[in-house]
């Protein structure tokens, strides 16, 4: 199966999503397809034996929009150019057709004022009020300012299906057509008794208010992808190498992977890399949302477009281009905003059989009000009414934009969150549950106790450790690393080990010159038949402090015993404090032992632990808690932690942690900070609020509006819903919707403590 996103063009309101929706779907080869109006992206899952990305293209041309691939772009040279110039564009043309269409308007409502009002307003010249003169002023209007409406209703209407442009249409020519008739007969009129109105204005006057509408769209719309581009913003332009011997600038593009790079105080970190010479602070709060600056050394990582704060260094660059972190992040987030929340879907629902619905309504209200009073006018006002109201295309919007808005939000805060379904789902979480190593602690554990059997006498205790960190060095654990580098602290030797094994959630075991060694749980020991009454009082204590204790048995007999502590992220409290006061339930699980692990819960405040978890048992618990009823948010950062993050109806990664747990989970925290999931559920209930919002906003005007414009209050209170003032309400029930989803850029993370 492959995965492609689609940047798409000449939408013009939800329902062109829909059959752009429609239309790839029925490319057979295709097995989803998810199309998000606000983002103007269209998600595509297929079988790349059965069609390819051609055929794809192809199907949306036909439906009468175009599309083209996202990777396309070069996501790093600035913003991508051929959409900012199609957007330019595009504003550009509405502006004319704004600008035209209201001096347009403004001249015929002054020439209408008379009619309107009943009045004599000697003021105005008698001219103006020429049905001939409006006919001509109105016409370019018409076909030239709506010209895209009629076109696009067109292709609508090619599909069988009806859009916003087809009621626009529809609603203004019907005003349109009606006034040519007393323009051209006016006798045919007169003869009967009526007067011959015109309604040019009316055409005229809600065809550009709601070009209006859309330009402030337009302007609106391109704000909501403004964390993009202040992603993209981010990367340096040029980097400083040296080659040969030689400093030279040379632009981002060109660096190369094994690049030495080097970076003075206050410059940006042009890319992905590892220091290998001098020592800084860098200040890392744009990527990873963490507000202190942070010590590197060689050895350590440095993130491209984070800027260096004291110090000189140099590094070697190990990922560029598309690779970086900002890059992968500026992708995500890109994929995220295309992506449908779920309550999006009812939305679309309802703009599907909606606008054939408001056609039905418009025709029987025309029948009904011209049977009964046998009056045109009237019939024809509030026909035109219900079509221009009834407008769905706000219902369209409602939920992009807030989406859009919020995981751009989220990336600013240094949460990535891959999907709209997670930021929707995280408002409901109910426990959360937190992986012990590596979350809430550290997860960079140090040897501070090493207990032996038999005493230190006669270089025992440094065999014993280097037979314990030979075998270690072969272990990803973070526990096998604080080993390690006990041994090189104690400039100890390392031997070669055959046969080395891991036993994961238990501990590993190899043949060190000729002797088994095997290091682990008091579990595993037990398994293994081996006696470890020896230290036990040495264990608990370790364990009553804390720390985990690990057995260390050299051909079957119990030589030793480590104690490996790993502090508590000093957030920790706080966040997890934090997380009770919203009202969730914090769990947490861990492989280690229960007494080590209940010690840390006491420390951060946690109630529930489910400790001494296996790592292919720690799903299954989570699966478990759901079975409760409980909607579960995992935290985790290792690969054990996989299974578990993926089997969450949330699932969060620490930035920090392996690529495996990163690719499981529906949310990454970028730094390791839980407070940032704190952070990730207020951004959601934000969001979700925003969004309900957004739906009452779009649908308030048509609910409220159809009926008026029906003429329900006319029999009582005499009123009607003049068409201009439906256009202008439909146009700023975009923008309201809009406008209100901008709002959530004020977004700030509330301390909850
Ligand atoms: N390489 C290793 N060396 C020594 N002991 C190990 C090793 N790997 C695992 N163990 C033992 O097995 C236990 C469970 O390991 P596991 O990886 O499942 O969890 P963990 O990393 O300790 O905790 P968490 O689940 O909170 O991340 C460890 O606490 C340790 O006692
Ligand atoms: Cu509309
Ligand atoms: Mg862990």
């Amino acid at each position: 199966m492959e995965n492609t996103t689609l940047k798409l063009r000449g939408m013009s309101c939800a329902s062109c999503a829909s059959s752009i929706e429609d239309a790839i779907n029925s490319v057979p080869g295709v097995n989803e397809c998810i199309v998000n109006f606000g983002a103007q992206q269209a998600t595509v899952k297929y079988d790349p034996r059965r069609t390819d990305l051609k055929a794809i293209q192809e199907a949306v041309d036909v439906a009468g929009y175009s599309a083209y691939p996202l990777q396309e772009q070069n996501l790093m040279a600035g913003e991508d150019d051929a959409e900012k110039r199609y957007r330019l564009r595009e504003s550009r043309d509405l502006m004319r057709k704004v600008m035209a269409g209201g001096i347009i308007s403004t001249v015929l409502v002054i020439g209408s004022l008379p009619m309107m009002t009943g009045l004599h307003l000697p003021f105005i010249p008698a001219w103006l009020h020429n049905p001939w003169v409006q006919l001509i002023l109105t016409t370019p209007v018409q076909f030239w300012c709506g010209y895209s409406f009629y076109i696009n209703g067109w292709k609508a209407l090619k599909r069988h299906a009806a859009t916003m442009d087809t009621l626009i249409s529809l609603g203004t020519s019907a005003a349109y057509f009606y006034s040519l008739f007393p323009t051209l007969f006016p006798s045919f009129f007169i003869n009967q008794g009526l007067t011959p109105d015109v309604y040019y204005e009316t055409a005229a006057v809600v065809i550009t208010l709601i070009l209006l509408g859309k330009l402030f769209e337009n302007r609106a719309k391109g704000q909501t992808s403004e964390a993009i581009r202040k992603l993209i913003g981010l990367q340096a332009k040029t980097a400083r190498l040296i080659r040969n011997g030689q400093e030279v600038d040379v632009p981002i593009e060109e660096v190369i992977i094994g690049d030495v790079i080097l970076v003075r105080p206050g410059e940006k970190i042009p890319v992905d890399g590892e220091v290998i010479e001098g020592a800084s602070t860098i200040d890392e709060g744009m990527v990873t949302g963490e507000s202190l600056p942070v010590k590197k050394q060689p050895g350590d990582e440095v993130i491209g477009a984070t800027i260096n704060k004291t110090g000189s260094f140099k590094f070697r660059a190990t990922r560029v281009g598309s690779d970086t972190v900002l890059a992968q992040i500026v992708q995500l987030v890109q994929q995220a905003q295309g992506s449908k929340a779920p309550i999006q879907r009812l939305a679309d629902q309802v703009t599907g059989w909606f606008v054939p619905a408001v056609i039905a309504i418009a025709l029987l209200t025309f029948i009904i009000w011209f049977n009964f009073t046998g009056n045109m006018t009237l019939a024809l006002i509030t026909t035109v009414g219900v079509l221009i109201i009834a407008c769905p295309c706000a219902l369209g919007l409602a939920t992009p934009t807030s989406v859009m808005v919020g995981t751009g939000k989220g990336a600013e805060n240094g949460i990535l969150i891959k999907g709209a379904e997670s930021l929707e789902l995280a408002h409901k979480i109910q426990t959360i549950v937190l992986d012990k190593t590596g979350t809430i602690t550290q997860g960079k554990p140090t040897v501070t106790d090493f207990v032996t059997v038999n005493g230190t006498a006669n270089g025992n205790e440094m065999r014993l450790v280097q037979l314990t960190a030979s075998v270690e060095r072969n272990s990803e654990h973070p526990l096998a690393e604080a080993v390690v580098r006990y041994a090189q602290f104690q400039e100890v030797a390392l031997a070669n080990v055959k046969e080395f094994e891991a036993i994961t959630g238990s501990g590993v075991q190899g043949i060190v010159s000729g002797h088994l060694v095997q290091i682990g749980t008091q579990r595993w020991m037990s398994e293994l038949g081996i006696d470890a009454q020896v230290l036990q009082q040495d264990k608990e204590r370790l364990e009553y402090l804390g720390k985990t204790a690990i057995w260390i048995a050299v051909d079957g007999q119990i030589q030793g015993l480590m104690g490996i502590s790993d502090a508590i992220k000093p957030t920790s409290i706080q966040a997890i404090r934090a997380l009770q006061k919203l009202g969730l339930e914090v769990v947490m699980l861990t492989g280690d032992n229960r007494r080590t692990a209940e010690t840390i819960a006491r420390e951060v405040g946690i109630e529930r632990v489910l400790a001494e978890v296996r790592p292919d048992q720690k799903a299954a618990t989570v699966k478990k808690l759901q079975s409760e009823g409980k909607i579960v948010a995992m935290v985790g950062d290792g690969i054990n932690d996989a299974p578990a993050l993926a089997q969450a109806d949330v699932g969060m990664a620490i930035g920090t942690g392996t690529d495996v747990a990163i690719a499981a989970s529906d949310i990454t925290l970028i730094s390791g900070d839980l407070r940032s999931i704190v952070t990730a559920i207020q951004l959601s209930r934000a969001t979700i609020r925003n969004i309900r919002q957004n739906l009452f906003f779009a649908f308030i005007y048509n609910v409220a509006g159809i009926p008026i414009a029906a003429g329900i209050l006319f029999p009582i209170f005499g009123w009607l819903l003049n068409p201009i003032i439906a256009g202008a309400a439909m146009a700023f029930s975009s923008v309201s919707v809009v406008t209100n989803a901008l709002r959530l850029r004020k977004f700030q993370a509330k301390p909850v403590a």
